[in-house]
């Protein structure tokens, strides 16, 4: 029912658009009518892959023309009827997708951007050699029906409005689903969500593959309402352009955007080109400049988002009274909170994790040298060094972030040193991370399920996993709030419920205490205790020794990226050697033996 509610606004707008266009005789008001949804759905399905993920792609124009040229060549040389060479279309689309997703993700922002740029150019200039440079579509003036060839321009235009209407509401079901909460992650921070139990590749596979069957159909249609396909106006950067522009104009990352920005920008621009064309060549390209350049300084992220913006603060101020006066609940973060220290299971002579002659270098520095340990059930373990001793590194070679240059990590007993991270999440370890890293527009509740999917089969599953991790770490109070607001001791729960969300064995927590005051840290060592008596084990980096000393039951000292000792904390705080490396050699001397 709420599903169903969130779609009675595209509804009603789409409802509206059909009710004014069908009273428009002039044809070429009416064509303007047809390329809004067109253009509309085709900066959907740049949206799908570049609004969700944030990878920028400049080159959509590629998925596009392979729709155009499918149907304008479909219906030449094999005599097909565009209804089925639209869906032949989407598919080839799909399938270049996929193909041109596959290589290109190896590379990361800017990078992305412009190999993308590449792809429409090089068709391009194949379709031009190959002699397609201008290809009419045969008229079928005896069945107008089956080759959509309609009199009556009118029907284009509510054609082209059920394809928008559909791709709102696919896109509507992504944005609710695993799929769309994936992607969302995936734009905000990559790593965390890889750490998080997410296979990015997969997903983002699946994005562009969406996308470029979305934009491939619509493609398709744009031929057919046109009936003459050139490789410039399908292939060219104008239409690559296009996606981008009235996606960024209207808002990114919402079904919203590209729909404003289409019903803004496509009546200007093609009136421009209509009345001003003529002594201006290339009007278009000109407005969709300066609207590119509008949108980047007054609102980067678009319009809606803008215009969401404004309103939320004014509602916010128009209700900071109510707030104010309404009466004080508890803190967040204090309902857990139990008093130090607690008997807890005792760690077993079960080994879970076993990390055998671990190295990593980067050029000639030896971050990690011939590193290992044993981590046993139910032992906290913590890990300390002084600055760069290679903590960070070790626990990037244990979640897969890293490959090691030589060693193993054994789970289980079983090897997985060199796996992906998600898939190192899926054999049972989650992490935090020392620099926070969360979804910062989505709310705590949001952010912890994207940690459960790796878990549940369902959506309700995650939910249920995440509300429980979320109350483990005492954040239930304010589960509904955006982590852009949460302060630093939320935020380090926040990673921890994210993290526990995924039903870990083993816990990599990176200084989860850096940045917390006294009683904060106090708190969430608490929190950390009562997870290790419910039988997690976990291995706990952090700088300072005294936080630790009460917490684990043993130590692991690294410097210079090797271990230097390990053992109990009453053993190793006496230790010379890690005296000297964390106060200097002078030290040792004045050290109680
Ligand atoms: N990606 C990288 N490329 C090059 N050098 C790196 C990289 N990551 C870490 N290093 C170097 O490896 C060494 C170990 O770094 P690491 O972050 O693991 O140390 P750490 O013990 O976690 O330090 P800190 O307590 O300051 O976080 C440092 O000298 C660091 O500069």
């Amino acid at each position: 029912m709420h599903k169903f509610r969130s779609l009675l606004p595209a509804v009603l707008f789409t409802m509206a658009y059909a009710l004014v266009s069908l009273s428009v005789t002039n044809s070429y008001y009416q064509l303007v009518l047809t390329l809004v949804p067109v253009w509309a759905v085709f900066g959907l399905s740049w949206n799908l892959l570049s609004g969700y993920t944030g990878l920028i792609s400049f080159g959509h124009a590629a998925f596009f023309g392979i729709g155009a040229y499918t149907t304008a060549l479909g219906q030449i040389y094999f005599d097909l009827s565009p209804w089925l060479l639209i869906p032949v279309a989407a598919m080839l689309g799909g399938i270049a997708g996929l193909l041109i997703g596959f290589p290109t993700f190896r590379l990361q922002g800017h990078y992305f951007a412009l190999a993308m740029l590449a792809y429409p150019l090089a068709i391009l200039y194949v379709f031009e050699w190959l002699g397609f440079q201008e290809v009419t579509l045969p008229m079928k003036r005896d069945a107008p029906i089956a080759y959509m060839q309609f009199g009556d321009p009118r029907i284009y235009t509510l054609l082209a409005l059920t394809i928008m209407l559909a791709t709102i509401v696919l896109t509507r079901i992504i944005e609710q689903s695993r799929f769309g909460m994936a992607l969302l992650a995936i734009k905000q921070n990559e790593a965390a969500a890889e750490a998080a139990g997410i296979n990015t590749l997969a997903w983002k596979l699946r994005a562009i593959t969406l996308s470029g069957a979305i934009a491939a159909a619509i493609g398709a249609f744009y031929a057919q309402v046109l009936l003459v396909v050139t490789p410039q106006s399908v292939f060219g950067m104008l239409v690559s352009a296009q996606a981008l522009t009235v996606a960024m104009f209207g808002g990114v990352g919402t079904v919203w955007g590209p729909v404003i920005g289409s019903v803004i920008l496509i009546p200007l621009a093609e009136t421009l080109h209509a009345e001003a064309g003529a002594r201006f060549p290339g009007i278009q390209g000109v407005i969709f400049g300066f609207a590119i350049i509008c949108v980047i300084l007054v609102a980067p992220e678009g319009l809606f988002w803008k215009l969401r913006d404004l309103l939320r603060k004014r509602f916010a101020r128009a209700t900071t009274t109510e707030v104010t006066a309404a009466p004080h609940t508890e803190q967040p973060g204090t309902a857990i909170v139990t008093p130090l220290p607690v008997a807890r299971k005792r760690a077993t002579s079960e080994v879970v994790l076993e990390v055998r002659n671990l190295s990593r270098s980067f050029g000639g520095l030896k971050a990690v040298q011939n590193v290992s340990f044993k981590l046993h059930k139910n032992e906290i373990l913590g890990i300390i060094g002084p600055n760069g001793a290679g903590k960070t590194t070790l626990f990037n070679l244990l979640n897969g972030f890293l490959r090691p240059d030589q060693g193993e990590v054994l789970i289980d007993g079983r090897n997985m040193s060199g796996e992906r991270p998600h898939t190192i999440c899926e054999a049972g370890i989650g992490r935090t991370f020392q620099v926070m890293r969360p979804f910062l527009r989505m709310s705590i509740l949001d952010n912890v399920v994207v940690g459960a999917y790796v878990r549940a089969k369902t959506e309700d599953e995650a939910r249920k996993l995440a509300a429980d991790a979320v109350a483990r770490v005492g954040l239930s109070d304010v589960a509904d709030r955006v982590a852009g607001e949460l302060s630093t001791k939320e935020l380090r729960l926040m990673e921890l419920a994210r993290a526990l969300a995924g039903q870990p064995r083993i816990l990599l927590l990176d200084e989860t205490l850096a940045g917390l005051g006294h009683g904060e840290a106090d708190e969430v060592v608490a929190v950390i205790q009562q997870l290790a008596r419910d039988g997690i084990t976990i291995a706990i980096i952090e700088h300072t020794m005294q936080a630790m000393v009460r917490l684990v039951d043993s130590f692991v000292v690294l410097d210079h990226g090797a271990v230097i000792t390990e053992g109990e904390p009453e053993v190793v705080t006496r230790d010379n050697r890690v005296i000297e490396a964390y106060l200097g050699k002078k030290w040792v001397a004045h050290a109680p033996h």
